[in-house]
């Protein structure tokens, strides 16, 4: 976004503070699925995806305060596609929406480096406000992105708990011992699910930024399908600054948005509540509807 009147003196956990509270919870996801660009009329093609993302863009852009486009469906159509994305990324930011590229990169810390420059220096091609990552490699292999989105007034949310049921096991398991400086970004629970590390690991990268506002600009990726109680979340915990939250998983893969508080208990108040198909399928003439009826709920469901 340029600054969207959302204002810039905090980073991006300012910036999102602000659009939350104008718009509340609602994310636009932008998933030119091959159905859903058929549906609307559209080729499966870089035009037909630019075309799509400009018009989810301009349904989105008042309605909603956050846009989170899913780059694979844009990236199947190689350079063409990027060149279509880039153009979706940018009008989206012009109209004021907050930006989070759905890229889901991760690797040593040098290579993850390469992908923080690409999606978060301020004027690159692919500029977004932030860009979801994967710790797999380790969550310290992330500090010097999380450092470099930081300084740059961006974001970034890290995968903890994916709304996918084919996680549970991998991210359900529990550590052995508490991190260490080479395996983790600060000392988590000895015998803490991996999901739950990974969460207290990004809370305390935030808590040693406190002085830049009361959010934080590095969240998580928590899935609203998600049994948090059995993956050893405690969603009634307080962090300081707040944990952004990414919750992908409402609408077509289940979650409802009147239960958003429910789920996501003290985490509520910065979740973004995210959905693509079932917003998507309304088609280009009933999106803006769609949005505006599921922001209205969500809204709702936080009174
Ligand atoms: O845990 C995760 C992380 C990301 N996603 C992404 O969100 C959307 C969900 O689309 P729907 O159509 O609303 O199901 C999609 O881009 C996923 O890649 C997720 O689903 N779960």
């Amino acid at each position: 976004m340029s600054d969207g009147g959302f204002g810039l003196g905090f980073g991006f956990g300012g910036v999102l503070h602000s659009a939350l509270e104008a718009f509340g919870p609602l994310c636009v996801g932008i998933d030119p699925h091959d159905f859903l660009l058929e549906e609307w009329g559209l080729p499966s093609s870089a035009a037909g995806v630019r075309e799509f993302g400009l018009r989810a863009v301009d349904a989105a852009a008042g309605r909603a305060g956050v846009v989170k486009p899913q780059v694979a469906f844009f990236e199947r159509f190689g350079s063409a596609g990027y060149a279509a994305l880039e153009d979706v990324l940018a009008a989206a930011r012009a109209a004021g929406l907050i930006v989070i590229a759905d890229a889901k990169r991760g690797d040593i810390d040098t290579s993850l480096a390469g992908y923080a420059e690409a999606w978060l220096t301020p004027g690159s091609p692919l500029e977004a406000d932030a860009m979801t990552i994967n710790p797999f490699q380790g969550v310290g292999s992330l500090a010097g992105a999380l450092e470099y989105a930081v300084a740059n007034g961006k974001g970034m949310f890290v995968l903890a708990a994916t709304s996918n049921p084919e996680a549970a096991a991998l991210q359900g398991a529990t550590l052995p011992g508490s991190g260490s400086d080479q395996a983790s970004l600060a000392p988590s629970l000895a015998t803490a699910t991996v999901s739950r590390a990974i969460i207290d690991d990004v809370s305390a990268f935030n808590a040693g930024r406190i002085e830049e506002g009361p959010v934080g600009s590095i969240g998580v990726v928590l899935g609203a399908t998600v049994d948090f109680a059995a993956r050893g979340i405690d969603v009634t915990a307080a962090h300081a600054p707040a944990l952004p939250v990414l919750a992908p998983g409402f609408g077509h893969q289940g979650a409802q948005a009147a239960d958003v508080r429910r789920l996501f208990g003290a985490l509520a108040p910065y979740t973004l509540a995210s959905e693509s198909r079932s917003l998507l399928q309304a088609g280009p003439r009933g999106l803006a509807a769609a949005i505006d009826a599921r922001a209205a709920e969500l809204r709702a469901a936080l009174v």
